[in-house]
Order: C-alpha cells, then structure tokens, then sequence
C-alpha cells in the first residue's frame, strides 16, 4: 500500500499561528486545480461557492445549490492528499435552523470526504456554529463582507470602516471563536481592524481584502490565474494569464484542424 500523506489537521493551523508561519488558503471547484494547490503547498482548500461567480456562470453566490456544492466539494476531496479541504455551504443550506445546518453540514463530510465547513455570519451565528461543532463537525466561519448578504446590502462593500460598525466586527469575531470555530474568513475588513482582531483572538483569521495582518490569506483560484472575466476585484493580485494561454491553444488546435495539420500519423491509428 502507498504511504498515504499526512493530512494537515486544525492543529496544525494553530500551532502555524503561534508560530506566525502563513496559512496559505486558495479556492479550487474540481480535482484538477485541488490537486495542483495540493502540490503547490496550499494548507487549506475551500471550495468557495464563489463557484457561483466562476465555474458555475452565475451573477453571485445566491443561487449556488447544496448539490451543485457537494458535487465540486467530493472533486475537489478527490485531487488533494494533503491540504485541509473545507466546503463553503450555500446560501440557506444552514440559515433555517441547527437542524438543517447540521444535517447539510454533515454531508460534507460523509459524502464527499471534507475536513469541515464554512458558513457567514458572526454573532447571529453563534448557535448554529456551536450545533456543528456539538457534533463533531470542523467550522470556519466568515465575518465582514458577505457575499450571501449581497441582495440585503445592495451590492458589495468594505465593512468595519465606522467605530460602531468596527465594534461589531470585533464582537462577531470572538462569537465565532467563543462558538468553537477552529478559524474565520476577514473578507473586506480594513487592515489595521484585521490586525486588531487578528491579535485579540487565539484562533486563525484568514484575510480576503482585509490587509496583510490575518495569520493567513485566501484567494479566488480564478482571480489569482486570470481565469475570470474583465472584472477583477481589487483585493486580488493576477499571478498568470491563463485565460489567454487557454484560448490560444484552443485557437491554435483550431487553425490545425480546418488546416488538415491534426490529427497527424503520430496521432492516428494504423
Ligand atoms: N471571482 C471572485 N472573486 C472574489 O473574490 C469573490 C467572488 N468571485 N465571489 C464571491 C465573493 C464576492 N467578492 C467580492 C466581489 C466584489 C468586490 C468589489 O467589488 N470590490 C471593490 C472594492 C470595494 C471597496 O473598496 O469598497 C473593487 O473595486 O474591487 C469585492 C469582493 C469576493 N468574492
Ligand atoms: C472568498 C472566500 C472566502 C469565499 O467565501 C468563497 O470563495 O466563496
Ligand atoms: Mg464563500
């Protein structure tokens, strides 16, 4: 039998924080690019329901399904052996009750082989966080700029630049700790906020749009390969083209065939 990996586990991403070693997180929506952020050394894998706006062709995370997350999630569990792999449940998969949010919850991971999940909100989440981890399910919350909330709020906005509103960042923040959370997304937080509550929590806080002082960070694979559309959301760094290197070899296989030059003898059977 192979000598199966080590899986990183929630203790090695607070052992990673006391250090204030990294903790690199990326997204992934199939086997492929889970295996390719396995090998590159991400520690955490989420798999966003940011498919929503990327891989699954709609406007935002709204209509993003259960089973359309549950699919992507077991193809992602699937390409990876090392990293932590986390489902990000859909909007009203956990809203409705502790009942629901567990029952879902625990699909993740019997069905698709996940190491946890991830749900928005803060303190109006206390309870549903503390059902999940009661029994026995590994939660990363998600407080600041939520993208479920995006019809609520009207589009999407920096969060925390008030006092008032700054105040109940922080409170939501220790609610997701004190409901046992082994971590928290900062999603569009200003910086000097993220490094306050970074420092005043014992858990890790992963960053998107919230500076440099999280005890890791997390990207959208799609914004990070330039994968996406025209649209790329400040936060984001563009570290390849690939959207280009994609459609030239498309349009190069493309330019063979109408020219007769593929499928060659190599490419052919006898
Ligand atoms: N491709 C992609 N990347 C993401 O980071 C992402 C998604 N999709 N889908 C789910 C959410 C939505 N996110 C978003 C989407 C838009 C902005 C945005 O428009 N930001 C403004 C700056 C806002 C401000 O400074 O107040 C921008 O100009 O980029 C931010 C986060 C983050 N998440
Ligand atoms: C951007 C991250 C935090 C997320 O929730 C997602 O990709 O859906
Ligand atoms: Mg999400």
């Amino acid at each position: 039998m192979d000598n199966p990996v080590r899986k990183v586990t929630v203790r090695d991403l607070s052992k990673k924080k006391a250090a204030k070693e990294m903790i690199v997180t990326i997204t992934a929506y199939d086997a492929i690019m889970g295996r390719l952020a396995d090998e590159a050394g991400c520690d955490l894998i989420l798999v966003g329901d940011s498919m929503g706006n990327t891989v699954l062709g709609y406007q935002n995370t709204i209509p993003v399904t259960l089973a359309e997350s549950l699919m992507l999630t077991a193809a992602v569990c699937r390409g990876v052996k090392r990293a932590m792999v986390i489902g990000d449940m859909p909007f009203m998969s956990y809203q409705i009750n502790g009942d629901e949010a567990v029952r879902n919850a625990g699909r993740y991971l019997k069905e698709c082989g996940a190491d946890g999940v991830k749900l928005e909100g803060g303190r109006v989440m206390l309870p549903v966080i503390k059902r999940l981890v009661e029994a026995g399910i590994p939660v990363f919350g998600h407080i600041g700029l939520l993208p479920q909330s995006v019809l609520k709020d009207g589009g999407y906005r920096i969060h925390g630049r008030s006092s008032n509103e700054a105040a109940a960042l922080l409170d939501d923040a220790l609610a997701v700790q004190e409901a046992g959370a082994f971590a928290v997304t900062l999603e569009g937080i200003p910086a000097p906020l993220s490094a306050q509550i970074s420092e005043q929590l014992s858990i890790p806080t992963i960053g998107i749009g919230a500076g440099p002082h999280c005890d890791g960070q997390i990207q959208v694979i799609t914004d990070l390969l330039g994968l996406g559309g025209a649209f790329l959301p400040r936060h984001a760094k563009l570290y390849a083209k690939l959207a280009d290197t994609v459609r030239d070899a498309i349009g190069t296989y493309r330019e063979d065939v109408c020219a007769g030059r593929f499928p060659g003898e190599e490419h052919s059977a006898k």
